[in-house]
Protein backbone atom coordinates (compact mmCIF):
# COMPACT_ATOMS: atom_id res chain seq x y z
CA UNK A 1 0.00 0.00 0.00
CA UNK A 2 2.93 1.97 1.05
CA UNK A 3 4.99 1.54 -1.79
CA UNK A 4 2.09 2.30 -4.36
CA UNK A 5 1.52 5.47 -2.62
CA UNK A 6 5.21 6.14 -3.04
CA UNK A 7 5.00 5.09 -6.95
CA UNK A 8 1.71 7.40 -7.33
CA UNK A 9 3.83 10.53 -5.95
CA UNK A 10 6.87 9.97 -7.85
CA UNK A 11 4.78 9.61 -10.80
CA UNK A 12 2.86 12.64 -9.94
CA UNK A 13 6.23 14.30 -9.47
CA UNK A 14 7.71 13.36 -12.80
CA UNK A 15 3.93 14.26 -14.90
CA UNK A 16 4.88 18.11 -13.14
CA UNK A 17 8.00 18.45 -14.02
CA UNK A 18 7.62 17.06 -17.53
CA UNK A 19 4.61 19.46 -18.11
CA UNK A 20 6.93 22.58 -16.46
CA UNK A 21 9.73 21.09 -18.89
CA UNK A 22 7.15 21.26 -22.16
CA UNK A 23 5.77 24.77 -21.15
CA UNK A 24 9.25 26.22 -20.47
CA UNK A 25 10.56 24.88 -24.01
CA UNK A 26 7.14 25.84 -25.78
CA UNK A 27 7.92 29.49 -23.82
CA UNK A 28 11.27 29.59 -25.10
CA UNK A 29 10.16 28.85 -28.37
CA UNK A 30 7.38 31.45 -28.37
CA UNK A 31 10.35 33.72 -27.10
CA UNK A 32 13.15 32.67 -30.13
CA UNK A 33 9.93 33.11 -32.82
CA UNK A 34 9.33 36.13 -31.79
CA UNK A 35 12.80 37.44 -30.94
CA UNK A 36 13.57 36.20 -34.99
CA UNK A 37 9.94 38.18 -36.22
CA UNK A 38 11.27 41.36 -34.61
CA UNK A 39 14.60 40.61 -36.08
CA UNK A 40 13.01 39.86 -39.51
CA UNK A 41 10.57 43.15 -39.51
CA UNK A 42 13.12 45.19 -38.43
CA UNK A 43 15.40 44.30 -41.46
CA UNK A 44 18.25 42.71 -39.35
CA UNK A 45 18.14 40.00 -42.48
CA UNK A 46 19.29 42.76 -45.16
CA UNK A 47 21.81 44.67 -42.27
CA UNK A 48 23.41 40.96 -41.69
CA UNK A 49 24.01 39.91 -45.31
CA UNK A 50 25.22 43.80 -46.18
CA UNK A 51 27.70 42.92 -42.92
CA UNK A 52 28.56 40.06 -44.24
CA UNK A 53 29.57 41.30 -47.46
CA UNK A 54 31.11 44.22 -46.19
CA UNK A 55 34.85 43.60 -45.06
CA UNK A 56 35.86 45.45 -41.63
CA UNK A 57 32.98 47.24 -41.06
CA UNK A 58 32.57 48.00 -36.96
CA UNK A 59 29.00 47.66 -36.23
CA UNK A 60 27.01 44.98 -34.37
CA UNK A 61 23.92 43.58 -34.00
CA UNK A 62 23.43 43.12 -29.97
CA UNK A 63 21.47 40.28 -28.41
CA UNK A 64 18.41 41.18 -25.85
CA UNK A 65 20.18 39.98 -23.04
CA UNK A 66 23.78 41.96 -23.83
CA UNK A 67 21.80 45.24 -23.76
CA UNK A 68 19.76 44.06 -20.68
CA UNK A 69 23.51 42.65 -18.79
CA UNK A 70 24.94 45.95 -20.15
CA UNK A 71 21.76 48.47 -18.47
CA UNK A 72 21.31 46.29 -14.71
CA UNK A 73 17.75 45.63 -16.77
CA UNK A 74 17.55 49.02 -18.46
CA UNK A 75 17.66 50.62 -14.50
CA UNK A 76 16.21 54.24 -13.96
CA UNK A 77 19.45 54.43 -12.00
CA UNK A 78 21.07 53.59 -15.19
CA UNK A 79 19.15 56.55 -17.02
CA UNK A 80 21.00 59.47 -18.79
CA UNK A 81 18.55 61.39 -20.22
CA UNK A 82 14.89 61.13 -21.79
CA UNK A 83 14.82 62.42 -24.92
CA UNK A 84 11.21 62.95 -27.47
CA UNK A 85 11.94 59.47 -29.45
CA UNK A 86 13.01 57.72 -25.86
CA UNK A 87 15.20 56.91 -22.70
CA UNK A 88 18.90 57.12 -22.92
CA UNK A 89 20.53 54.46 -20.61
CA UNK A 90 24.47 54.65 -19.61
CA UNK A 91 25.80 50.88 -20.34
CA UNK A 92 28.67 48.79 -19.90
CA UNK A 93 29.99 46.11 -22.24
CA UNK A 94 32.44 43.37 -22.29
CA UNK A 95 36.09 44.41 -21.22
CA UNK A 96 34.19 47.71 -19.83
CA UNK A 97 33.42 49.52 -22.70
CA UNK A 98 31.00 52.52 -21.72
CA UNK A 99 27.99 52.94 -24.24
CA UNK A 100 25.06 54.90 -24.46
CA UNK A 101 22.16 52.58 -25.16
CA UNK A 102 18.69 54.88 -26.82
CA UNK A 103 15.73 52.65 -26.15
CA UNK A 104 12.80 54.53 -28.69
CA UNK A 105 9.49 54.80 -27.48
CA UNK A 106 7.56 53.21 -30.16
CA UNK A 107 8.14 53.22 -34.42
CA UNK A 108 5.72 52.61 -36.93
CA UNK A 109 5.37 49.73 -39.14
CA UNK A 110 7.27 51.54 -42.41
CA UNK A 111 9.91 52.66 -40.15
CA UNK A 112 10.55 49.08 -38.44
CA UNK A 113 10.74 47.88 -42.14
CA UNK A 114 13.31 50.67 -42.76
CA UNK A 115 15.61 50.28 -40.06
CA UNK A 116 17.93 47.60 -41.35
CA UNK A 117 18.77 49.66 -44.17
CA UNK A 118 18.99 52.85 -42.01
CA UNK A 119 21.54 51.33 -39.71
CA UNK A 120 23.84 50.24 -42.63
CA UNK A 121 23.49 53.85 -43.97
CA UNK A 122 24.05 55.37 -39.89
CA UNK A 123 27.11 52.62 -39.53
CA UNK A 124 29.43 53.69 -42.23
CA UNK A 125 29.63 57.59 -40.33
CA UNK A 126 32.45 58.24 -39.10
CA UNK A 127 33.62 61.33 -38.13
CA UNK A 128 35.61 62.40 -35.19
CA UNK A 129 33.07 64.71 -34.02
CA UNK A 130 29.93 62.88 -34.36
CA UNK A 131 29.15 60.51 -32.14
CA UNK A 132 29.60 57.19 -33.17
CA UNK A 133 26.88 54.53 -33.52
CA UNK A 134 28.55 51.37 -32.91
CA UNK A 135 25.07 49.13 -33.13
CA UNK A 136 21.57 47.82 -32.59
CA UNK A 137 19.61 45.50 -31.22
CA UNK A 138 16.59 44.44 -33.75
CA UNK A 139 15.41 40.95 -31.92
CA UNK A 140 13.09 43.52 -29.82
CA UNK A 141 9.80 45.27 -30.28
CA UNK A 142 10.87 48.97 -30.75
CA UNK A 143 14.86 48.44 -31.78
CA UNK A 144 17.50 49.71 -29.36
CA UNK A 145 20.84 52.06 -30.46
CA UNK A 146 23.78 51.52 -28.99
CA UNK A 147 26.23 54.80 -29.47
CA UNK A 148 29.76 55.54 -27.76
CA UNK A 149 29.58 57.53 -24.53
CA UNK A 150 30.08 60.89 -24.71
CA UNK A 151 31.07 62.24 -20.79
CA UNK A 152 30.91 66.17 -20.91
CA UNK A 153 26.82 66.92 -21.28
CA UNK A 154 25.47 68.61 -24.01
CA UNK A 155 26.02 72.30 -25.14
CA UNK A 156 22.98 73.37 -23.98
CA UNK A 157 23.80 71.85 -20.42
CA UNK A 158 26.86 74.09 -21.13
CA UNK A 159 25.82 77.47 -22.24
CA UNK A 160 22.72 76.95 -20.00
CA UNK A 161 23.33 75.15 -16.50
CA UNK A 162 24.15 76.87 -13.73
CA UNK A 163 27.38 75.61 -13.14
CA UNK A 164 28.82 79.49 -13.40
CA UNK A 165 32.14 78.61 -14.97
CA UNK A 166 33.47 81.05 -17.38
CA UNK A 167 33.28 79.83 -21.19
CA UNK A 168 36.21 81.31 -23.23
CA UNK A 169 35.16 82.72 -26.93
CA UNK A 170 38.58 80.17 -28.15
CA UNK A 171 36.19 77.45 -26.50
CA UNK A 172 32.94 78.41 -27.77
CA UNK A 173 34.32 79.08 -31.60
CA UNK A 174 36.04 75.57 -31.34
CA UNK A 175 32.57 73.62 -30.84
CA UNK A 176 31.01 75.54 -33.63
CA UNK A 177 33.80 74.67 -35.84
CA UNK A 178 33.55 71.16 -34.75
CA UNK A 179 29.98 71.00 -34.91
CA UNK A 180 29.99 72.73 -38.18
CA UNK A 181 32.19 70.31 -40.03
CA UNK A 182 30.57 67.46 -38.47
CA UNK A 183 27.29 68.69 -40.31
CA UNK A 184 28.72 69.61 -43.69
CA UNK A 185 30.27 65.91 -43.68
CA UNK A 186 26.73 64.63 -42.86
CA UNK A 187 25.33 66.48 -45.78
CA UNK A 188 28.49 65.86 -48.08
CA UNK A 189 30.93 63.66 -47.76
CA UNK A 190 29.45 60.69 -45.60
CA UNK A 191 28.37 57.88 -48.56
CA UNK A 192 24.47 58.66 -48.40
CA UNK A 193 24.14 62.30 -47.76
CA UNK A 194 22.30 62.60 -44.13
CA UNK A 195 20.06 65.52 -43.33
CA UNK A 196 20.24 65.80 -39.34
CA UNK A 197 17.01 67.10 -38.77
CA UNK A 198 16.88 68.10 -35.26
CA UNK A 199 20.18 70.31 -34.83
CA UNK A 200 20.06 71.55 -31.79
CA UNK A 201 22.64 72.27 -28.76
CA UNK A 202 21.04 69.82 -26.52
CA UNK A 203 22.13 67.45 -30.00
CA UNK A 204 25.58 68.63 -29.04
CA UNK A 205 27.92 66.33 -26.94
CA UNK A 206 30.96 67.26 -25.51
CA UNK A 207 33.81 64.80 -24.18
CA UNK A 208 36.71 65.63 -21.47
CA UNK A 209 38.62 68.29 -23.28
CA UNK A 210 34.64 70.13 -24.60
CA UNK A 211 35.37 68.92 -28.26
CA UNK A 212 31.67 68.56 -30.04
CA UNK A 213 30.38 65.58 -30.97
CA UNK A 214 26.96 65.88 -32.53
CA UNK A 215 24.32 63.24 -31.67
CA UNK A 216 21.16 61.86 -33.11
CA UNK A 217 21.80 62.39 -36.48
CA UNK A 218 18.97 61.21 -38.75
CA UNK A 219 16.69 61.38 -36.00
CA UNK A 220 14.12 62.05 -38.62
CA UNK A 221 14.44 58.44 -39.87
CA UNK A 222 12.85 57.27 -36.21
CA UNK A 223 10.41 60.18 -35.76
CA UNK A 224 7.22 58.78 -34.66
CA UNK A 225 4.57 59.75 -37.03
CA UNK A 226 1.46 59.81 -34.38
CA UNK A 227 0.41 63.35 -33.71
CA UNK A 228 0.65 63.07 -30.06
CA UNK A 229 4.34 62.49 -30.23
CA UNK A 230 4.81 64.99 -33.02
CA UNK A 231 3.70 68.02 -30.43
CA UNK A 232 6.22 66.81 -28.14
CA UNK A 233 8.90 66.73 -30.92
CA UNK A 234 8.06 70.23 -32.23
CA UNK A 235 7.97 71.50 -28.52
CA UNK A 236 11.65 69.72 -28.05
CA UNK A 237 12.53 71.58 -31.10
CA UNK A 238 10.89 74.91 -30.63
CA UNK A 239 13.06 77.94 -31.70
CA UNK A 240 15.24 75.82 -34.21
CA UNK A 241 12.55 75.02 -36.67
CA UNK A 242 13.18 76.48 -39.99
CA UNK A 243 10.95 78.80 -40.76
CA UNK A 244 10.70 77.19 -44.45
CA UNK A 245 10.23 73.87 -43.40
CA UNK A 246 7.16 75.18 -41.47
CA UNK A 247 5.47 76.63 -45.03
CA UNK A 248 6.82 73.34 -47.38
CA UNK A 249 7.22 70.41 -44.82
CA UNK A 250 10.36 69.58 -46.95
CA UNK A 251 13.06 69.40 -44.55
CA UNK A 252 16.35 70.12 -46.70
CA UNK A 253 20.40 70.96 -45.76
CA UNK A 254 19.37 74.18 -45.45
CA UNK A 255 17.18 73.50 -42.53
CA UNK A 256 19.98 72.43 -40.56
CA UNK A 257 22.00 75.47 -41.51
CA UNK A 258 19.18 77.56 -40.02
CA UNK A 259 19.22 75.42 -36.75
CA UNK A 260 22.75 75.79 -36.81
CA UNK A 261 22.13 79.44 -36.81
CA UNK A 262 20.36 79.34 -33.71
CA UNK A 263 22.91 77.53 -32.07
CA UNK A 264 25.85 80.12 -33.16
CA UNK A 265 23.24 82.91 -31.52
CA UNK A 266 23.23 80.60 -28.06
CA UNK A 267 26.65 80.75 -28.18
CA UNK A 268 27.08 84.30 -28.84
CA UNK A 269 24.54 85.54 -26.29
CA UNK A 270 24.37 82.67 -23.73
CA UNK A 271 20.52 83.07 -23.97
CA UNK A 272 17.33 80.25 -24.73
CA UNK A 273 16.42 80.04 -28.36
CA UNK A 274 12.88 80.39 -27.24
CA UNK A 275 11.17 82.54 -24.14
CA UNK A 276 7.86 80.48 -22.81
CA UNK A 277 7.29 82.87 -20.64
CA UNK A 278 3.76 85.15 -21.97
CA UNK A 279 4.95 88.19 -20.91
CA UNK A 280 7.78 88.85 -23.06
CA UNK A 281 7.46 90.73 -26.24
CA UNK A 282 6.99 89.02 -29.38
CA UNK A 283 10.07 89.57 -30.99
CA UNK A 284 12.02 88.39 -27.51
CA UNK A 285 10.13 85.29 -27.73
CA UNK A 286 12.04 84.11 -30.46
CA UNK A 287 16.22 83.86 -30.16
CA UNK A 288 16.58 84.44 -33.74
CA UNK A 289 13.71 87.13 -34.09
CA UNK A 290 15.09 89.48 -30.89
CA UNK A 291 19.26 88.97 -32.62
CA UNK A 292 17.38 90.09 -36.14
CA UNK A 293 15.90 92.93 -34.26
CA UNK A 294 19.22 93.79 -32.63
CA UNK A 295 21.25 93.92 -35.96
CA UNK A 296 18.89 95.86 -37.59
CA UNK A 297 19.48 98.39 -34.57
CA UNK A 298 22.76 98.08 -34.67
CA UNK A 299 22.76 96.87 -31.24
CA UNK A 300 24.53 93.54 -31.55
CA UNK A 301 26.75 94.42 -28.00
CA UNK A 302 23.63 94.33 -25.82
CA UNK A 303 22.42 91.00 -26.56
CA UNK A 304 26.07 89.63 -26.34
CA UNK A 305 26.85 87.57 -23.71
CA UNK A 306 28.04 89.13 -20.70
CA UNK A 307 31.29 87.18 -20.67
CA UNK A 308 32.06 87.96 -23.73
CA UNK A 309 31.87 91.48 -23.37
CA UNK A 310 35.05 92.07 -22.14
CA UNK A 311 36.01 94.54 -25.35
CA UNK A 312 38.61 92.21 -27.05
CA UNK A 313 37.13 90.41 -30.13
CA UNK A 314 34.99 92.46 -31.11
CA UNK A 315 35.36 92.06 -34.88
CA UNK A 316 35.55 88.18 -34.40
CA UNK A 317 32.50 88.74 -32.43
CA UNK A 318 30.85 90.63 -35.17
CA UNK A 319 31.86 87.99 -37.90
CA UNK A 320 30.19 85.39 -35.90
CA UNK A 321 27.54 87.61 -36.23
CA UNK A 322 27.26 88.24 -39.70
CA UNK A 323 27.63 84.18 -40.05
CA UNK A 324 24.58 84.15 -38.22
CA UNK A 325 22.35 86.11 -39.82
CA UNK A 326 23.24 84.58 -43.53
CA UNK A 327 22.02 81.24 -41.82
CA UNK A 328 19.11 82.49 -40.55
CA UNK A 329 18.06 83.82 -43.95
CA UNK A 330 14.60 83.06 -44.40
CA UNK A 331 14.73 82.32 -47.79
CA UNK A 332 16.97 78.65 -47.54
CA UNK A 333 18.60 79.12 -50.69
CA UNK A 334 19.93 82.52 -49.70
CA UNK A 335 21.55 80.27 -46.51
CA UNK A 336 25.33 79.53 -47.17
CA UNK A 337 25.97 75.68 -47.16
CA UNK A 338 27.75 74.07 -44.01
CA UNK A 339 30.78 73.39 -45.59
CA UNK A 340 30.80 77.63 -46.49
CA UNK A 341 29.84 77.35 -42.69
CA UNK A 342 32.31 75.33 -41.64
CA UNK A 343 34.64 76.88 -43.32
CA UNK A 344 34.06 80.07 -41.86
CA UNK A 345 34.39 79.11 -38.29
CA UNK A 346 37.87 77.23 -39.03
CA UNK A 347 39.08 80.43 -40.31
CA UNK A 348 38.07 82.52 -37.39
CA UNK A 349 39.18 79.90 -35.04
CA UNK A 350 42.73 80.16 -36.84
CA UNK A 351 42.90 84.50 -36.31
CA UNK A 352 41.98 83.75 -32.84
CA UNK A 353 44.33 81.51 -32.15
CA UNK A 354 47.14 82.87 -34.92
CA UNK A 355 46.42 86.19 -35.42
CA UNK A 356 49.33 86.16 -38.08
CA UNK A 357 47.67 83.27 -39.98
CA UNK A 358 46.11 85.61 -42.89
CA UNK A 359 44.05 84.40 -45.44
CA UNK A 360 46.17 86.09 -48.80
CA UNK A 361 49.54 85.85 -48.73
CA UNK A 362 49.69 88.95 -50.69
CA UNK A 363 48.36 90.45 -47.30
CA UNK A 364 51.13 88.64 -45.03
CA UNK A 365 53.72 89.42 -48.01
CA UNK A 366 52.77 93.68 -47.60
CA UNK A 367 52.62 93.11 -43.70
CA UNK A 368 55.57 91.79 -43.41
CA UNK A 369 57.29 94.66 -45.22
CA UNK A 370 55.67 97.33 -43.00
CA UNK A 371 57.95 96.51 -39.79
CA UNK A 372 55.75 98.78 -38.14
CA UNK A 373 53.00 97.18 -38.40
CA UNK A 374 54.55 94.47 -36.51
CA UNK A 375 53.77 95.47 -32.73
CA UNK A 376 54.25 92.19 -30.74
CA UNK A 377 53.54 88.72 -31.15
CA UNK A 378 50.56 88.74 -28.73
CA UNK A 379 48.85 90.89 -30.64
CA UNK A 380 45.41 90.91 -30.41
CA UNK A 381 42.65 90.22 -32.54
CA UNK A 382 41.18 93.67 -32.64
CA UNK A 383 44.68 94.58 -33.70
CA UNK A 384 44.61 92.11 -36.47
CA UNK A 385 41.63 93.15 -37.52
CA UNK A 386 42.63 96.95 -37.91
CA UNK A 387 45.85 96.39 -39.49
CA UNK A 388 44.45 94.14 -41.83
CA UNK A 389 41.82 96.66 -42.96
CA UNK A 390 44.61 99.12 -43.06
CA UNK A 391 45.97 97.08 -45.45
CA UNK A 392 43.71 96.31 -47.41
CA UNK A 393 42.73 100.13 -47.57
CA UNK A 394 46.67 100.66 -48.94
CA UNK A 395 46.15 98.42 -51.50
CA UNK A 396 42.94 99.50 -52.97
CA UNK A 397 44.52 103.34 -52.74
CA UNK A 398 47.70 101.76 -54.14
CA UNK A 399 50.22 103.31 -51.49
N1 LIG B 1 26.08 59.12 -26.66
C1 LIG B 1 25.72 59.68 -25.51
N2 LIG B 1 26.58 59.78 -24.49
C2 LIG B 1 26.22 60.35 -23.31
N3 LIG B 1 25.01 60.86 -23.07
C3 LIG B 1 24.09 60.81 -24.05
C4 LIG B 1 24.39 60.21 -25.32
N4 LIG B 1 23.29 60.33 -26.11
C5 LIG B 1 22.36 60.95 -25.38
N5 LIG B 1 22.82 61.25 -24.13
C6 LIG B 1 22.10 61.92 -23.03
O1 LIG B 1 20.74 61.55 -23.09
C7 LIG B 1 19.93 62.73 -23.22
C8 LIG B 1 18.71 62.42 -24.06
O2 LIG B 1 19.14 62.18 -25.37
P1 LIG B 1 18.15 62.15 -26.60
O3 LIG B 1 18.95 62.20 -27.83
O4 LIG B 1 17.19 61.04 -26.45
O5 LIG B 1 17.27 63.41 -26.30
P2 LIG B 1 17.33 64.91 -26.75
O6 LIG B 1 18.37 65.09 -27.80
O7 LIG B 1 17.45 65.74 -25.52
O8 LIG B 1 15.88 65.09 -27.33
P3 LIG B 1 15.33 64.57 -28.74
O9 LIG B 1 15.56 63.10 -28.79
O10 LIG B 1 13.90 64.93 -28.63
O11 LIG B 1 16.08 65.30 -29.78
C9 LIG B 1 20.83 63.80 -23.80
O12 LIG B 1 20.42 65.07 -23.48
C10 LIG B 1 22.17 63.43 -23.16
O13 LIG B 1 22.23 64.00 -21.88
Amino acid sequence: MCMDNAGTTVGLVALVTALASACMIQERRKLQKMKRDYFRQHGGLILFDEMRSKQGISFKIFTKEELQEATNRFSEQQVLGQGGYGTVYKGILEGNVEVAVKRCNTADEQQKKEFGKEMLILSEVNHRNIVKLLGCCLEVEVPVLVYEFVPNGTLFQLIHGNHGLRISLATRLGIAHESADALSYLHSSASTPILHGDVKSSNILLDRDNKAKVADFGASILAPIDKSQFITLVHGTCGYLDPEYMQTNLLTDKSDVYSFGVVLLELLTGKLPFNFNPDVLVHEKSLAMMFMYAMKENKLEQILDVELKDGNNTEILEEIAELAMRCLEMCGDNRPSMKEVAEKLDSLRKVMQHPWVQRDPQEMECLLAEPSSVVSSTITSAEYFSIEKEVVNSLQSGR
